[in-house]
């Protein structure tokens, strides 16, 4: 079946709690046909601030909870930083919103916990449709908790649909298969593709990505980021200290499997020096997406990067001592690998348009493959 072509701008507002990307796509929800621009607009502090506190609260609540105002201001407060970004990034790139077919609004994630049937993703999807001019699918990972999945990940499909569509948009390819995608944001996350015509895919998250090495660092000298690696290389690893987080009860768990943000917060290095605390961190994270590979089906010959952990190269460097393949920035491929996130949110949306699943069974654990998403139109 043909299907039209849509043109769609994906938001991502991530764990790290840094800012919202913004990129436009062109797809039919099967292949990318066009990857128009991308841009990122950092959260000020005092937003930044306003989310970490939201995600404070969110987590303090007891399991069934009646939302708190604070929480519908966040939600409203999400909505315009949002709109803000999008029609700043239209006249930026001198696009005409009657050009966007539709915006995928992943909104902020406060609180992750499908075990307990609930996945919280703040922001008023209708506002930002008033406020855009522009329908929004938003709500992309409920109907997969409610169905009994992990409701996370949900990049996988468009991983895999990069990996399919390279030819046509001029980008090369790997050489060498399967191939493994780790996205390394807040929390790590993988996609497993055995070949790039081949639909089986394995997909979950590893474990921390950067926000534990950010925390220690912020709560260490006030910055926001180990920025260069510097302080993870010049500090040492201490062994024993891993070696007892990584006896973690989630890396013994099968895959499909997702984590919420925090969930990795009581591994603090507590007593270690700035350096060494860094240093510990970031083998965690390395270490952890070694064991990962443990899942895969068949090994992967070649790892390919994305999400801001790619710049560190302490981290990088890491991966490559433990994975022993080939490790690269998915940027060697043409990938825009700080925007991927967004653009897969606005892959999901079209695909939300279509009422096509956004997970399968083995990306999710869902039982069989997924829809989701919910469609806001332009009503004031
Ligand atoms: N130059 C750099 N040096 C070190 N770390 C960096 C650098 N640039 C980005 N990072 C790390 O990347 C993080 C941001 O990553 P990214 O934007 O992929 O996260 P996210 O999309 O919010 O997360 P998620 O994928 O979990 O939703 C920063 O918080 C920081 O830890
Ligand atoms: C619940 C939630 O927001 N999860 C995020 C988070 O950040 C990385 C990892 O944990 C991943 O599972 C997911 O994001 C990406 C975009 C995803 O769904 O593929």
């Amino acid at each position: 079946m043909d299907r039209k072509v849509f043109t769609a701008i994906g938001l991502m507002s991530g764990t790290s709690m840094d800012g919202i990307d913004v990129a436009l796509l062109e797809t039919d929800g099967e292949h990318i046909t066009r990857l128009g621009p991308a841009e990122t607009y950092a959260y000020d502090d005092a937003t930044r601030e306003r989310i970490r506190d939201a995600v404070r609260l969110a987590a303090s609540l007891p399991p069934s909870f009646k939302i708190p105002d604070a929480l519908d201001d966040a939600g409203r407060l999400m909505a315009d930083r949002h709109a803000a970004a999008v029609l700043k990034f239209l006249v930026t790139n001198g696009i005409d919103r009657h050009q966007v077919d539709v915006i995928g609004f992943h909104g902020q994630t406060l609180r992750h916990a499908p075990e307990l049937g609930l996945t919280w993703q703040v922001g008023d999807a209708q506002r930002l449709a008033d406020l855009t001019g522009i329908r929004v699918v938003a709500d992309f990972r409920r109907a997969d908790v409610a169905a009994g999945g992990e409701g996370a990940p949900l990049a996988p499909l468009y991983h895999a649909a990069l990996l399919r569509s390279a030819e046509g948009l001029g980008q090369r390819r790997p050489a060498v298969w399967p191939v493994a995608v780790l996205n390394l944001g807040g929390v790590g996350n993988v996609t497993w593709v055995e070949k790039p015509e081949n639909p089986e895919i394995l997909a979950f998250d590893t474990g921390p990505g950067n926000a534990l090495i950010d925390d220690w660092v912020l709560a260490g000298s006030g910055a926001r980021c180990d920025l260069g690696g510097e302080l993870a290389a010049a500090g040492r690893v201490d062994d024993s200290l891993l070696a007892e987080w990584m006896r973690h009860p989630y890396f013994s768990q099968n895959a499909p499997k997702s984590l919420d943000r925090d969930a990795f917060a009581q591994c603090r290095p507590e007593g270690a020096t700035l350096e060494d605390g860094a240093a510990t961190l970031t083998a965690f994270t390395a270490a952890s997406v070694a064991e990962a590979s443990r899942q895969f089906p068949q090994a992967a010959a070649e790892w390919i990067v994305c999400g801001g952990g790619r710049h560190n190269p302490a981290l990088m460097q890491a991966l490559r001592e433990r994975l022993g393949v080939t490790v690269k920035p998915v940027d060697v491929y043409g990938w825009r690998g700080d925007s991927l996130e967004a653009e897969a949110f606005g892959f999901l949306a079209v695909r939300a348009l279509y009422g096509m699943p956004l997970s399968l069974p083995s990306t999710t654990r869902v039982k069989t493959p997924q829809p989701g998403g919910r469609i806001f139109h332009v009503m004031g």
